[in-house]
């Protein structure tokens, strides 16, 4: 089976009102686990590679074990660039082999932003690649409850149906009060449903993507502390407001911090309760295992995407 492009699995995701995850790999592990439960699922899958995990993996890795990944299990797999923040990095994602690439032009002006992701859309569609874009900027940690930042970060709905008619891109990744990291909320959880449901009703059938979408799963963040970490006040998306999201035309959700978590749960646990371990397949295997627990979880409580295929 050869990596797919999104178009497909974003139709049935939009018709069947489900998200399809998009998770960030970085190495083995992490791709194994991530695969064995989509298998196990029979789910659709979005691996993707950030520019960070691209510099610590090497491109060939990565892609290569994306290769033995798609022979290994059989499925539909289609490999992204996440958050490319350059034309000259979307080109080399698209040269050397994805199908998929992220060109993020939020930290740009609006007529600048339509200028870059229009010059990718143009050499990826050339080249059989889906363009991913963003409009309205994801709040940062602390921006996300100051509301005076709220409008200005948040995407416009108007702005994103003149964005996509201009650019061409085949997905939209939008801010409606996700953000990155472990550090989504300071007080009570909330998203802009108002803004998403007219983002939607704006672009009918056209697929939405939710970035910074981790729940921050307080039992995970709970075993880290409790084995000498210090992830204090961490806080992210309540699973019932995603679920409620992919019934607003959102088709793929990206979820980082909760693998990171998860392995780094699993690790910590093990050296503590085995401080003479020193093979790394010692640890490795049950955060491997932790990985694919999470990502179970994810398809089937968040996502709503098992058998899908
Ligand atoms: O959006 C993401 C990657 O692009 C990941 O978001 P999280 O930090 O919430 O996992
Ligand atoms: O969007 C952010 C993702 O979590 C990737 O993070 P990274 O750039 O540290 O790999
Ligand atoms: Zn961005
Ligand atoms: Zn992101």
């Amino acid at each position: 089976m050869p990596l797919v492009t999104t178009k497909e699995m974003f139709k049935k995701a939009y018709d069947g009102q489900y998200a399809v995850g998009a998770f960030n790999v970085n190495n083995m592990e992490i791709i194994q686990g991530i695969v064995d439960a989509a298998k196990e699922e029979q789910a659709p899958l979005i691996l993707q590679v950030s520019a960070g995990a691209r510099k610590y993996a090497k491109h060939i890795y990565l892609t290569k074990l994306v290769e033995a990944a798609l022979e290994d299990s059989g499925l539909p797999i289609a490999l992204h660039l996440d958050h490319g923040d350059d034309f000259e990095i979307c080109k080399s994602c698209i040269d050397g082999g994805f199908s998929s690439v992220m060109i993020d032009g939020s930290k740009y002006s609006f007529e600048e932003n339509i200028a870059l992701t229009k010059k990718v859309v143009e050499y990826a569609h050339a080249h059989g690649v889906v363009v991913e874009a963003e409009l309205g900027k994801l709040a940062g940690v602390e921006d996300a409850v100051k509301v005076s930042a709220k409008d200005a970060t948040y995407t416009d709905p108007d702005e994103a149906v003149e964005f996509v008619e201009r650019t061409g891109c085949d997905s939209l990744a939008i801010a409606i009060g996700t953000s990155h990291g472990a550090y989504k909320f300071k007080g009570e959880p909330s998203l802009d449903y108002a803004r998403l449901e007219k983002i939607s009703n704006l672009l009918p059938n056209y697929p939405l993507v939710l970035h910074g979408a981790s729940t921050v799963l307080p039992e995970f963040v709970a075993k880290c502390n409790q084995f000498g970490g210090h992830i204090p006040g961490a806080q992210g998306v309540p699973e019932d407001m995603l679920l409620r999201a992919g019934k607003f035309g959102v088709c793929k959700i990206n979820i980082d911090t909760d693998l990171r978590l998860a392995m780094t749960a699993s690790i910590r646990e093990h050296f503590v309760n085995n401080p003479s371990d020193f093979d790394p397949r010692q640890y490795l295997k049950p955060a491997r295992e932790a990985i694919k627990n999470m990502v179970k979880h994810k398809i089937k409580n968040v996502l709503n995407c098992s058998n899908r295929l």
